[in-house]
């Protein structure tokens, strides 16, 4: 049993580090043949030691039952919603309340694309993925972690044997959402209505094997009491996001003054298109974490971020 346990987690270590390479980087070092050669050697461990099946197992993304509801989740740390800027002045109007609470101290923003998915929250223990759900009323949310375990693009286990939350948006890519949409349409069955629906409705599934068929990704753009670990602006949190395995968006912006965020918003706007994933605007916030504590927040949404909203987007159903 040694030889097979240690073999498993040269597999597990090898499967992650391919996983992440492909669905994270986008960028495998391998073929598909090989990570299917290697999983095929752990399916075959496991079968023999079925105590080696553990739930980190690169194996056990997709589970086999179907639950019958989802439990409940308290969120210790509310997950806010995002105050809306529809135009310049709304923008300026925000910068006015920043610079007058802050007393007139010097702050930066960070501008970073509205991901038009559903927001949800992960969390990890010693490492593990032991927990996911939706963000529900903001306290209290679904546990559809089945369904989240399907997402590949998420580590079941961190670069750090960390215990901590962190944030982000689940998404369909425009070209999943196309071809959902078409096959839905061969079997007669009523389409979705935008690639944010369709996440939505993926992630509601009772049964993990058809969340894990919708092709979903997922942007990860937060940490839960990120200052608790050591991090002291917005920015540094999405780096160590990515240090620990995670997948970010990298259209990010640093902005100095409110002139450079609607220099950025503006930039933005007709580019969506040219996005594989769909946008429904840009998320400002104030970088600095302190400064964030400073403004707090209103009874659902923070004094120091606000969404910079596009008009929605004609979306390219073929
Ligand atoms: C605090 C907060 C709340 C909702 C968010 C939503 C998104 C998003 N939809 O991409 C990005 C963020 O940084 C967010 N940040």
């Amino acid at each position: 049993l040694q030889a097979a346990e240690k073999r498993a987690q040269e597999l597990h270590n090898l499967l992650n580090q391919y996983n992440y390479e492909y669905y994270v980087l986008d960028q495998p070092s391998v073929p598909d043949s090989e990570y299917d050669r290697l999983t095929q050697e752990l399916l075959k461990i496991e079968e023999e030691f079925p105590e080696l099946q553990t739930s980190e197992s690169p194996t056990q993304r997709v589970g086999g039952q179907v639950l019958d509801a989802f439990k409940k989740v308290q969120h210790n740390v509310p997950m806010l919603s995002l105050a809306n800027a529809f135009n310049e002045d709304d923008l300026r109007d925000f910068d006015r309340r920043v610079r007058q609470a802050l007393d007139e101290n010097s702050y930066s923003y960070v501008c970073e694309l509205k991901i038009d998915g559903l927001a949800v929250s992960l969390k990890y223990e010693d490492g593990l993925f032991v927990q996911g759900s939706t963000r529900g009323d903001g306290t209290v949310g679904e546990d559809i972690s089945a369904n989240l375990r399907t997402i590949r693009s998420i580590p079941l286990r961190l670069r750090e044997p960390l215990t901590l939350e962190v944030r982000g948006e689940a998404f369909m890519p425009k070209q999943s959402f196309i071809a959902l949409n078409a096959i839905r349409d061969e079997k007669g069955e009523e389409p979705f209505a935008n690639p944010r629906n369709a996440a939505a409705g993926s992630l509601r599934q009772l049964d993990p094997r058809i969340a894990a068929s919708r092709n979903l990704d997922i942007f990860l753009y937060g940490v839960a009491e990120a200052e608790e670990l050591g991090v002291s602006t917005h920015s540094e949190s999405l780096e160590m996001l990515e240090r620990l395995g995670f997948k970010t968006n990298n259209e990010r912006k640093v902005c100095r003054t409110i002139d450079d965020v609607i220099q950025y918003v503006s930039g933005w706007a007709d580019k969506r298109p040219k996005l594989s994933y769909e946008i429904d605007g840009i998320v400002i916030k104030v970088n600095s974490l302190a400064q964030q504590k400073e403004l707090g927040t209103t009874a659902k949404s923070p004094r120091w971020a606000i969404a910079f909203k596009f008009p929605a987007e004609e979306v390219v159903t073929k």
